[in-house]
């Protein structure tokens, strides 16, 4: 059967962990076709971003023409966009139709602190956003205001929302289900994000994993939400199917050894990593909407 054509507008991580590759990976693993156009080159390992180029508008723009004249994604997720032409660049295309079921990951700012994209370039493109999926730093940054707890991220989802997008996923990868920072080693009550639907925001829980092999996890939700709308997922079928893989993902990858910092997903073992039977990371799902469960398209 011919896959549908998922696109990724992102920026290369040369360390694969995030970024074009992982997208790439994702789709893969998820059994749809992915194209790509790129807007920066970073160097970058599992320690840092050394160096970042971007990509000048109009290349992106060659890029999203050629592509979608011949190859018209089903599904669309958009990465780090670095400068404010290239997202307009993007938004011309959102706004001509190019873009259908259109996922925002408002990238901003690396876990090693590089700056990947401004919040200026991040508000041209949410308007045509189907979804977006900020991280509560994210979201913060948008916002103008901290986002702390989960009674904030749910705030913040439903004020992103009222903005633009009709979805606003806004995610707690780094915090437990209480909202307090995790930093260490430990489980805590699990990993919690707020999804706003435009009418109500659901809490999504799942366990907290606890690894270094963390690089990518922004990039891999939004990039297996994007495979799943491609697949026939409503919105939040699909956000539910993309946090489960991305928790199956982490659990995958817990005992590699890639580099020396924080380390990729493995993004293609998650449908025999079964959360609740990895380590401490014990199933404490509560208050979270599930779809079909990954295991259904797993290879
Ligand atoms: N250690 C973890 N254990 C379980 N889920 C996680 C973990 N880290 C991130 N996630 C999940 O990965 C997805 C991406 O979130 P997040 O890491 O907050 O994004 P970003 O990479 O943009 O900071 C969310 O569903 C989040 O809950
Ligand atoms: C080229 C590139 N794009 C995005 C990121 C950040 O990835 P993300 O998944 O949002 O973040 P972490 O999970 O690694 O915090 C990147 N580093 N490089």
């Amino acid at each position: 059967m011919t896959p549908p054509v998922v696109l990724t507008v992102a920026g290369s991580d040369s360390g694969a962990g995030a970024g074009i590759q992982a997208d790439l990976k994702v789709f893969a693993a998820l059994g749809v076709y992915g194209t790509s156009v790129l807007t920066a080159v970073t160097a970058q390992n599992t320690r840092e971003v050394r160096a970042v180029f971007g990509v000048p508008a109009e290349m992106v723009t060659a890029q999203l023409r050629t592509l979608t004249e011949d190859l018209p994604p089903v599904a669309v997720k958009t990465g780090m966009l670095g400068d404010a032409e290239v997202a307009d660049a993007v938004a011309g295309a959102a706004r001509a139709g190019l873009l259908p079921n259109l996922v925002v990951d408002p990238v901003l700012v690396s876990t090693s602190g590089a700056r990947l994209g401004v919040v200026e370039a991040i508000e041209r493109l949410l308007p045509y956003a189907l979804v977006a999926t900020p991280n509560r730093a994210e979201a913060a940054a948008i916002l103008g205001r901290t986002v702390s707890g989960t009674d904030e991220m749910a705030e913040a989802a439903r004020q992103l929302a009222a903005g633009g997008p009709r979805y606003v996923v806004v995610t707690g990868g780094d915090v437990d289900g209480s909202g307090l920072a995790t930093g260490g080693g430990e489980a805590f009550g699990g990993a919690v994000d707020a999804l706003c639907t435009g009418t109500e925001v659901r809490l999504l829980r799942r366990p907290w994993v606890p690894t270094r092999n963390s690089h990518g996890t922004g990039c891999s939700f939004s990039a297996a939400i994007a495979a799943r709308l491609a697949l026939g997922d409503q919105v939040p079928d699909a956000v539910a199917f993309a946090k489960e893989y991305v928790t199956r993902a982490l659990l995958g990858a817990r005992t590699w050894s890639l580099g020396s910092g924080h380390g990729p997903l493995d993004h293609f073992r998650w449908s025999d990593a079964a959360p609740g039977g990895g380590g401490s990371a014990s199933s404490s799902g509560s208050g979270s909407s599930r779809g079909s469960g990954p295991s259904s398209t797993g290879r």
